[in-house]
Order: C-alpha cells, then structure tokens, then sequence
C-alpha cells in the first residue's frame, strides 16, 4: 500500500504537524534566506518557462484543431503566467532587500509626465563604495578620471537644463571638497565655463594627486578664477546666482569637520530663492541613507550620480541623474534598472511625485 499522504488526507492537527515534519525533512535545506530566495526564483522562473512552452503547444493544437478546450487551458495559463510573474518580482525585490539594495517600487512620473522605471534604486553607502570600486576593476576597466569626466559633464549639463546661463546675472561659485566629489565639482566648473557661465572655484583642501592638480589647472586655463575663503553671507548673496556643492559624496562620515563646518554652516543660512545650490551627488552635510538629519541645508538641484543614494529618496527639489557610464552588463549583475537616457542626453529629469497620475 502506498504510505504516501497527500494533502486531502489530512483530517488531524496532529497529522497536519506530521505531515508537515515529513515534507520538512524531504525538502532540501538552504543555510541563508538568501539562498532559500534565490530557490525560490528558479522555481518560478522555471515553472513560467514550462506554461509558457506549453501555451506554444497548446495554440499549435488549437490551429490544427479549434477545439474550444485548447482555448480556454491557454486563457487558464496566461491568468497563472500574470500571477507567476508578479511574485517572482516581489522575490526578486526581497532578495535585493536582503542584499542590503533597497527598491522603490511604485509607478513614478519625471517632471515631464514620463513614466519612469519602477525599480529606480537607492543605493546605501557601502553599497555605492562597492559599485565603483567593481566599476574601477579588472572586470569593467574604467579609470577613475574617465568616470570624472563624465560625472563632471552630466553635473553641469544638469544645471544648463534647471538654472540656464541667460536666466543667471551673476557667477557661479563651485566649493570642492578634498575628494572625487570635489573633482566632479572641478570637471563640472570647467564645463560650465564652456556652456556659458562664469565660474569661481573655492577650493580650500587640496590634494596633491596630478589628478586634481590638473583638473585645477585646467580650470584655470578656461578662466575660472580660485578664491581663497568663503565671502560672507551678504558677498556671496551679491556675487552669485548659483553655487554648486561638490564637498562630500558617498564617503562623507561624522560630524563635518573644519574648514568645512562653517562653510556648511554658511550656505545653510543662504536664501534658496536668491542663491539656489546644486549639490553634486550627495548634498554635503546630509547623511548618505539618513538624508539631512543635521539640519543643514537642502539643495534646489540634487545630480545623482550612476544612481541615487539612499538620503534622496524623500528629496523634493528637482532631481536628475548623471554619469551615464553604467554598461548593460553591469545593471544587469547588479539587478539595477535605471531611468533611459533620452539621446544623447547626459543627464536625466528623475524628480518626481509618488503616488501620483499624471493624466489625472
Ligand atoms: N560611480 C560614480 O558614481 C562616481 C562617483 N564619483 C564621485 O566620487 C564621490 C565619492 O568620492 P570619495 O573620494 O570616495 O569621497 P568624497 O568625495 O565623498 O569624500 C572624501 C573626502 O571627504 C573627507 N571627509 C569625509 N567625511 C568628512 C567629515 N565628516 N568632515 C570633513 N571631511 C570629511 C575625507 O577626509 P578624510 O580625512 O576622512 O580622508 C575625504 O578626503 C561620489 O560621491 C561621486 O561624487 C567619482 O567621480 C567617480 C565615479
Ligand atoms: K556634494
């Protein structure tokens, strides 16, 4: 006699338990959820695979012979397909989640009214760390003034979309900090001198690295001028238009310290309606996940850069994203969508309202 059980026989909570320990110990066992997870997607993954093989089956049967029985196991099969499908996303999202990736997964529309991706990602702070770290290695080759560049170009070619040179009467003041963020913000000022703009650079910790002491150079040579300390507040209010923060990005930890405490501490109490700030991936001072819990001041344009990290999440001025260098390979290893790029635009309008219809 066949000892098997199946679920219809099961009339007890004690034979439920039972049946519940033997199936328990048949099934093969994971030492990590994540591992469980991942299981759990090839399963899907797989069982999608076989209704739709058999789907192709079904509808060679049906033009060979409209028998009306094939038609209704294919509409049968699509309705499973659909539900299939949708957990195997939420799967995927709670394996990303796990990864310590965290997704937004809700419809979202730019300013423009595009629709946009709905696994747009927030990164955390070692999770950026590793990005360009594997960016920076052996397997995708970028080096790290190739990713400036770029980085650089796509700050500035957001702040000719959202704070446009002819709108401007006075310079722009770029304050770089001693790292790749403060190289972006060098890269950047010297591509908005050639989009028009007349740019200052207040630079107040240098690195002796060629890197920066070219990209200073070069600045210079384009006719940015450097200065040697912060204006005061009412100076800076009558000098400039704009300001562009490129102090701290994704390694920013602690509280800021000096020179940097009272420079933060002044652009803090600058008017956003008079002197708006571009904050170039991270608006400096704020937490990287936390966002601003210092306190200190928000930016009128945030330019993420490759994604944006976890402190823009809840961010409500205008948002774009740049440093479009992420090859599909890379996205795809790292199960990361990011918005298209229109053309061969450098950058990406992601600002956007949650929850919300445009056509409504
Ligand atoms: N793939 C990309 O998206 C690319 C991004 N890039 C940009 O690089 C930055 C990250 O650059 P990194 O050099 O790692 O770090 P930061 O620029 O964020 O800052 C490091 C310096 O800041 C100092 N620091 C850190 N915390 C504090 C603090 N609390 N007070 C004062 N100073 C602080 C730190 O000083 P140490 O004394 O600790 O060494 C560093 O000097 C990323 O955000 C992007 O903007 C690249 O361009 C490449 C591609
Ligand atoms: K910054």
């Amino acid at each position: 006699m066949n000892d098997m059980k199946d679920s219809n026989d099961i009339n007890s909570d004690e034979d439920e338990q039972e049946y519940q320990r033997r199936i328990d110990s048949i099934k093969p066992h994971y030492s990590t959820e994540e591992e469980l997870l991942q299981f759990n997607i090839e399963d899907v993954t797989k069982f999608i695979a076989n209704l739709e093989k058999s789907n192709v089956e079904l509808a060679s049967a049906y033009i060979e012979d409209p028998d009306p029985v094939y038609y209704e196991a294919m509409t049968e099969n699509v309705a499973i397909i659909e539900k299939k499908k949708n957990q195997l996303i939420e799967l995927q999202n709670l394996l990303l989640e796990k990864q310590g990736l965290f997704i937004y997964n809700i419809v979202t529309y730019n300013r423009n009214k595009q629709k946009m991706s709905k696994k747009l990602l927030y990164l955390g702070q070692n999770e950026a760390i590793k990005m360009d770290v594997l960016l920076m290695g052996k397997e995708y080759g970028f080096s790290v003034d190739q990713l400036m560049e770029l980085a650089g170009l796509s700050v500035a070619s957001s702040i000719y979309k959202v704070y446009n040179p002819s709108t401007l009467s006075k310079k722009v003041l770029t304050i770089c900090g001693p790292g790749n963020n403060g190289g972006d913000g060098l890269v950047a000022a010297r591509h908005l001198v050639h989009f028009g703009y007349k740019v200052d650079i207040l630079y107040p910790k240098r690195t002796d690295k060629d890197l920066y002491k070219n990209l200073t150079l070069q600045c210079e040579h384009v006719g940015c001028e450097l200065i040697g300390s912060l204006p005061t507040l009412e100076e800076i209010i009558n000098t400039y238009s704009l300001v562009v923060d490129s102090i701290f990005g994704y390694s920013f930890k602690g509280d800021i310290r000096a020179p940097f405490d009272s420079i933060i501490n002044t652009l803090s109490m600058l008017p956003s309606d008079l002197v708006p700030i571009a904050s170039v991936d991270i608006p400096s001072g704020w937490d990287v996940e936390q966002g601003n819990i210092r306190n200190t001041f928000t930016p009128g344009l945030l330019i993420s850069l490759a994604t944006p990290k976890k402190c823009a999440e809840n961010y409500k001025g205008f948002h774009y994203l740049g440093g479009r260098f992420l090859p599909k390979s890379f996205l795809e290893e790292m199960n990361i969508e990011i918005p298209k790029y229109p053309g061969s635009e450098q950058c990406v309008d992601i600002s956007f309202q949650e929850h919300e219809d445009p056509t409504l």
